[in-house]
Formats: structure tokens, C-alpha cells, sequence
């Protein structure tokens, strides 16, 4: 008889404690050789703090943790790394300043020279397919490609365990496929994957096993390959999130009008956008899609008003003239503002969610200038309690709450301001699947209170539930409008790739051709 395999990990009692909040509560988790084991649960579950732990990044205060059989005490992420743990983190953790090379080359032990780093990510890049230029700064990445880096950065540690912490979140459904092959081919060759993600059909699509957080306790572990999307909902919030209801739009006067704008990129790895021409009315949800790169950061940041270059014309707000307009003035005709990148642009880390309300909120702000503490505290509560942010209160710092109920709070401060017009990108990025329904139902309640909502996403099938109509992105240019009715996933995706002026070319001949034979 052969002896049981020896686990890759196996965590027994695992208890974290912060301030206010037990994170992990005797959690045990055991992962072999070569599985995908998947870790599922809503938000503030503790699933982030336990890969923490695994990685090194923080220290349980009960617990242990075994690596292939021996009992390990891992008190940094470089003693992780030795023992071959890679981990693939919720924020990024790159420096925007340093090149792609530079970054994974920190990130490494000293004995490759940058030219050595250059070439071994450039073989990764083309061994797994994820395309990246090593040269490029990462300020100039959007936020996709940045994953690539994180991931393409952790696959360089030859890794025995790797851990992602929401890898698809930014990813678009031809990218996760090309990520699930990678990692199908990793698992193959007996690394063993830790995989958070809300996403229940690639939970079920690519994990074996399956380990149920809630309120930092281990809830259950199942095989994933077996449990509907139902069932796993229920075994992670005890419920199935209510379907939306998508009524109509009735769309009113055009709020947001785009024309012919034309913007050079800012630097050199940066997208031109050429003669983009949009509108969004009230009453309406219109949709962005394309893969990240294409020109969508700097379409958000000329709309925002971070990019004050275009000419005033060119953009319009509420049929007033915006293009130089900065981010402020634009605020107060109405628009409301959700970045891709919720630390650092949409939340000062270090400030509470009460302050953090001053970056685009200004009812506490009193005469004169003065704050009104009181009514800061109690809006920043109406928030949390409306959009279910977990959290310790108004005072917690925005650091320390978890990755999706800091995006419900962001959400939250945007939608709550009433708009006239929100545009968002990625409005449920890293949140649990009960709170990305009810975020798609404020943003289609925002929308039917005639509201004028812009949404950017990768997720097609996000885009289709919210969208009355939908523009797709590529090279820096924008196709023409497609009713929601028109667009499938098909056409959507070849889209993606440019060729509308074909498939437009098409339907006109077609229709000229249908003309031609009633005649
Ligand atoms: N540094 C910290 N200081 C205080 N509380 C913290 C800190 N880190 C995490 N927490 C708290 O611990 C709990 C678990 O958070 P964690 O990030 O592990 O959740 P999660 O399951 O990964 O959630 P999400 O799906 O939103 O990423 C939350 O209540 C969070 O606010």
C-alpha cells in the first residue's frame, strides 16, 4: 500500500486578530500537490489576510503551517519565496516610476543583472502568451497589463505553491482563458494554485477543491466541479442574489456629448486617441468595452478632467463646453467620477473613509470653509450602511478595510451624490457576488432617476447586463453605438479587435442589397 502524498500546505487553527475584528478564526486548509483549490467567500471573509499569512506579508497570532510536510514559520515574503510560494496580489504592488523589467528585477534575489531579467520575463511573456514589453514604464500600463506583469513576476520565482488573489478581475474573457491554460499547464507539472475569485463559473470551471469562508471561519470545502452557481452562492452568503431587472431605458436630452476629439498621447507608451465621438443621455446606461490598453485610461482621464488638453468644444457637459475644464469644475455640473485604480486615485489609504469623503463630497464642507466633523461622520455612515461596507466605522482607515468593501464604499460615495452623470470604470472590480448585484441595481436605479451613466469594464457580461447600448475600443479609436439587442458576444469581440469599419461595411452593403431586391 503507498503511503498518502505529503500536502503542499496544510494550515491547522489559523487565528488573526486587528483591531475590532477576528480576520481568521481557527481556519485549517489543506492544498496537494499540483491542485487548484479555489477560496471562496463575500467580502471581509478573511481570504486575503490567510493567503497574507501563507505569504509571509503578516503573522498569525494561533496556528500553524506545514510546507510539503515540514512545519514552517514564514516571517517574510522573501523567506516565501524561498521556500517556492509566489503570490499574485489583489493591488498591485508595482512602482509606477521603474520600467517593467526593473520592477520584477526588485522583486528578484541580485544575482540576474537587469539585461538577464529583460530576457527571462520576454521568454515567460511568450512561453505562457502574455504579451508585455519589459521596456515599458508602468505608469503607462493600464490596469490589465499590469496584472500581466504581477503574474509573469511570480511565474519568474518557479514557484512549488502560487497564490492569486483575484487574477481575472481586469481580465478579459479571452485573457482568462489564455491564464486558465497557464495555469492548467502549471498544475500539470505539480505546482499547486491558490485561487480567490468571485467569479463562480471559474471557480467551477478550474478548481478541484473548494474551501468556504465566512466572517473568517472556514464554512465548508466541496469540489467545486460538481456545485452549480447557486449552490455555492448559498454556501458563501446563505442566499442567491435577486436577478436584476433591466426595464427599458427612456432616455432623455444627451448629457454627456463626445465629438471628433482627438488627444496624442502623453507619453510615449501612452495611446492616441483619434476622432472619438460618443453620447451618453439621461435615463441611460451606455457602455465602454475593449481590452485594457486601448485607449480607455486616457478616454476616463479627459472625461474626468485630469487631461485638460482637449479643446473645450470637443467635450460637452450638459451642453456646456468642458475640455478644459479640470476635474472640480466638472463636478459641479453634475458628473461624478469612479477610477480604475480605487487606492491612491479613488481613496487616500491612509485617511479615514469619513475624510476620504472630501475628495469628491463637499456637503460637510460649512461656510467659510470650515469642516462639519458631525456631518461628515454620519454621511460616511449612511454610506457604509447603505451599500453594506464592512467595516469597523467611519473612522477606520481606508487601508484596513478588505479590497471589495473599500470599492463598495468608493461606488457608494459616487452613486450617493445623486449625479447627473457617473461614469465608472470597473464598477464591481473585486466584489462579492451578493454586492455586485446590488451595485448593478443602484447604477440601473441611478440610471431610471434619469441619471446619464457611462460604464468602462473588460466584462462583457457585466457590460451586457447594465448597458442600453455599448461602444467597444481599440487602437485609440471608437466604433459606432450598438443597441444592446445587437450586440453578441461575437460581434462585440470582433469589435474588439478593430474591425467594426468591416463588419459596418458589411451590413450597409447587406442592406443596400436588400433594398435593391424589394425595387
Ligand atoms: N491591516 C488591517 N487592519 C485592520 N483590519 C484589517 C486589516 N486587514 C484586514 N482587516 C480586516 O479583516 C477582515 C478580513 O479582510 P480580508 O481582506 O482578509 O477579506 P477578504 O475575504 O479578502 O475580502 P475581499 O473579498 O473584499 O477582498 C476585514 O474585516 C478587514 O477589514
Amino acid at each position: 500500500m503507498s503511503a498518502a502524498p505529503v500536502p503542499r500546505l496544510e494550515l491547522r487553527g489559523i487565528t488573526k486578530r486587528y483591531p475590532g475584528v477576528v480576520a481568521n478564526q481557527g481556519v485549517s486548509l489543506t492544498v496537494q500537490p499540483g491542485e487548484i483549490h479555489a477560496v471562496l467567500g463575500e467580502n471581509g471573509a478573511g481570504k486575503s489576510t490567510l493567503m497574507k499569512i501563507i505569504f509571509g506579508a503578516t503573522q498569525p497570532d494561533e496556528g500553524t503551517v506545514r510546507f510539503n510536510g515540514q512545519l514552517v514559520k514564514v516571517r517574510n515574503p522573501q523567506e516565501a519565496r524561498a521556500l517556492g510560494i509566489s503570490m499574485v496580489f489583489q493591488h498591485f504592488s508595482l512602482f509606477d516610476t521603474l520600467t517593467v523589467a526593473e520592477n520584477v528585477w526588485l522583486g528578484l534575489d541580485r544575482k540576474f543583472s537587469l539585461a538577464e531579467v529583460t530576457a527571462r520575463i520576454g521568454a515567460k511573456a511568450r512561453e505562457y502568451g502574455l504579451d508585455i514589453d519589459p521596456s515599458r514604464p508602468v505608469h503607462t500600463l493600464g490596469v490589465g497589463e499590469m496584472q500581466r506583469v504581477e503574474i509573469i513576476r511570480a511565474l519568474l520565482g518557479e514557484p512549488q505553491l502560487l497564490i492569486l488573489d483575484e487574477p481575472t478581475s481586469v481580465l478579459t474573457p479571452q485573457a482568462v482563458e489564455r491564464l486558465f491554460v497557464v495555469l492548467r499547464q502549471l498544475a500539470a507539472e505539480g505546482c499547486s494554485i491558490l485561487y480567490i475569485s468571485h467569479k463562480l463559473h471559474e471557480i467551477r470551471a478550474l478548481c478541484s477543491a473548494c474551501t468556504v469562508m465566512r466572517a473568517g471561519r472556514v464554512t465548508g470545502v466541496c469540489d467545486p466541479r460538481v456545485e452549480s452557481n447557486a449552490s455555492l452562492s448559498r454556501m458563501m452568503i446563505g442566499a442567491e442574489p435577486p436577478a436584476l431587472r433591466h426595464a427599458r431605458a427612456q432616455p432623455g436630452a444627451a448629457v454627456l456629448q463626445v465629438q471628433a476629439l482627438d488627444l496624442p498621447r502623453e507619453h510615449p507608451f501612452g495611446t492616441d486617441l483619434h476622432d472619438i465621438t460618443l453620447e451618453v443621455r439621461a435615463g441611460e446606461v451606455v457602455g465602454i468595452a475593449g481590452v485594457s490598453g486601448n485607449g480607455q485610461r486616457e478616454l476616463l482621464y479627459a472625461l474626468s478632467g485630469e487631461d485638460t488638453r482637449a479643446s473645450s468644444e470637443c467635450i460637452r457637459i450638459a451642453d456646456k463646453p468642458v475640455g478644459s475644464l479640470g476635474p472640480a469644475a466638472r463636478r459641479r455640473l453634475g458628473l461624478h467620477f469612479v477610477p480604475e485604480e480605487r487606492l491612491g486615485r479613488g481613496a487616500v489609504p491612509t485617511l479615514s473613509l469619513a475624510h476620504n469623503l472630501l475628495l469628491t463630497r463637499t456637503e460637510a464642507v460649512g461656510r467659510g470653509g470650515w469642516l462639519e466633523l458631525h456631518a461628515l461622520r454620519a454621511q460616511a455612515a449612511r454610506i457604509i450602511e447603505r451599500f453594506g461596507v464592512r467595516t469597523s466605522g467611519p473612522e477606520a482607515l481606508a487601508r484596513s478595510l478588505s479590497g471589495g468593501n473599500l470599492q463598495k464604499y468608493i461606488v457608494g460615495r459616487e452613486i450617493d451624490a445623486s449625479p447627473k452623470l457617473l461614469i465608472v470604470a470597473h464598477p464591481t472590480w473585486g466584489v462579492d457576488v451578493g454586492a455586485a448585484a446590488q451595485i448593478r441595481g443602484e447604477i440601473l436605479a441611478l440610471r431610471d432617476a434619469g441619471c446619464a451613466v457611462l460604464v468602462v469594464s473588460e466584462e462583457l457580461e457585466e457590460l451586457f447586463e447594465l448597458s442600453d447600448r455599448l461602444y467597444v475600443m481599440a487602437k485609440g479609436r471608437i466604433s459606432p453605438p450598438l443597441e444592446r439587442e445587437a450586440a453578441t458576444m461575437a460581434r462585440v469581440g470582433e469589435w474588439m479587435s478593430g474591425l467594426w469599419d468591416e463588419d459596418v461595411q458589411r451590413h450597409l452593403a447587406a442592406v443596400q442589397e436588400a433594398d435593391h431586391a424589394a425595387a
